[in-house]
């Protein structure tokens, strides 16, 4: 038998999703092979999001299936997709940092919700080594409104790796954030992913981004996968569906 990790981790068949007539998702395929990154282009409004809410299973696809490792997401309990997202970590283009704790106790949270068990020990090991990760071990003690937009992002990042995912999703990690900053974000993906061995799927309209985090650029378009390569084989294709985002 193949070994487990030759796997891909996340295999996506056929996926349709509609809210009402409106057809989002029509028979949109993906694989995510372990350890790489997957960046998914697409218009505002072309069903990024939802694709990202079907494979953390907050959205019911009509028909199709997707695979994370050996969890068909659309066939768990509420129960057994509980289980399943502990091993999903999703950076929000938001951060959603809970702006009336401290760094630590932002980055405490998932730990006491997710591992009842642990000590007090464990956890502040645990946050220390995050935010060192992130290069942020001094703002520990400080309220999210003292930290900068690139600092906020970091410290989402580390809060998002605490519970060493297999997987994170990101949406939009550099939007709003200066180049300087949005590099530096770049970075800490690509170096947390070669530290922790993790698959990412990353939604983002910023073409610098792309180009320094992507191993596979899919275009989403109309409800399907319209394009899928390395970001140089997309960037010279003379598809003017696909030119339009490299121009
Ligand atoms: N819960 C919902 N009910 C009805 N329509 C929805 C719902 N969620 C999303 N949609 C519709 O699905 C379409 C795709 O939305 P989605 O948010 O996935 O786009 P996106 O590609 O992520 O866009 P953007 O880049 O602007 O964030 C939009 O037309 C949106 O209005």
């Amino acid at each position: 038998m193949e070994p487990k990790n030759n796997k891909p981790i996340i295999v996506i068949k056929d996926l349709v999703k509609s809210f009402g007539d409106k057809v989002i998702l029509d028979g949109f395929n993906l694989t995510v092979e372990r350890g790489t990154n997957v960046v998914i282009l697409g218009k505002s409004g072309s069903g990024k999001s939802v694709l990202i809410k079907c494979i953390i299973g907050l959205l019911k696809p009509e028909s199709g299936s997707i695979f994370v490792n050996e969890d068909n997401i659309t066939a768990l309990s509420e129960d057994e997709l509980d289980e399943t997202r502990t091993k999903i970590g999703f950076l929000f283009q938001s951060n959603a940092l809970y702006d009336s704790m401290t760094i630590r106790e932002n980055l405490e949270f998932p730990l006491l919700r997710h591992w009842v068990d642990i000590t007090r020990e464990e956890v502040d090991r645990l946050v220390s080594e995050a935010l060192e990760n992130v290069d942020l071990l001094h703002t520990i003690d400080m309220m999210p409104s003292e930290l900068s937009g690139g600092m906020l992002k970091r410290v989402a990042l580390a809060r998002t790796m605490i519970l060493r995912p297999e997987i994170i999703l990101y949406d939009e990690p550099t939007t709003g954030l200066d180049p300087v900053t949005s590099r530096e974000i770049e970075n800490l993906i690509l170096k947390l992913q070669e530290k922790n061995h993790t698959s990412s799927i990353i939604i983002s309209h910023d073409m610098n981004c792309v180009k320094n985090t992507a191993d596979v650029v899919v275009l989403l378009l109309e409800g399907k996968s319209y394009a899928q390569g390395s970001f140089e084989e997309l960037a010279q294709s003379t598809d003017k569906n696909i030119k339009q985002f490299f121009d």
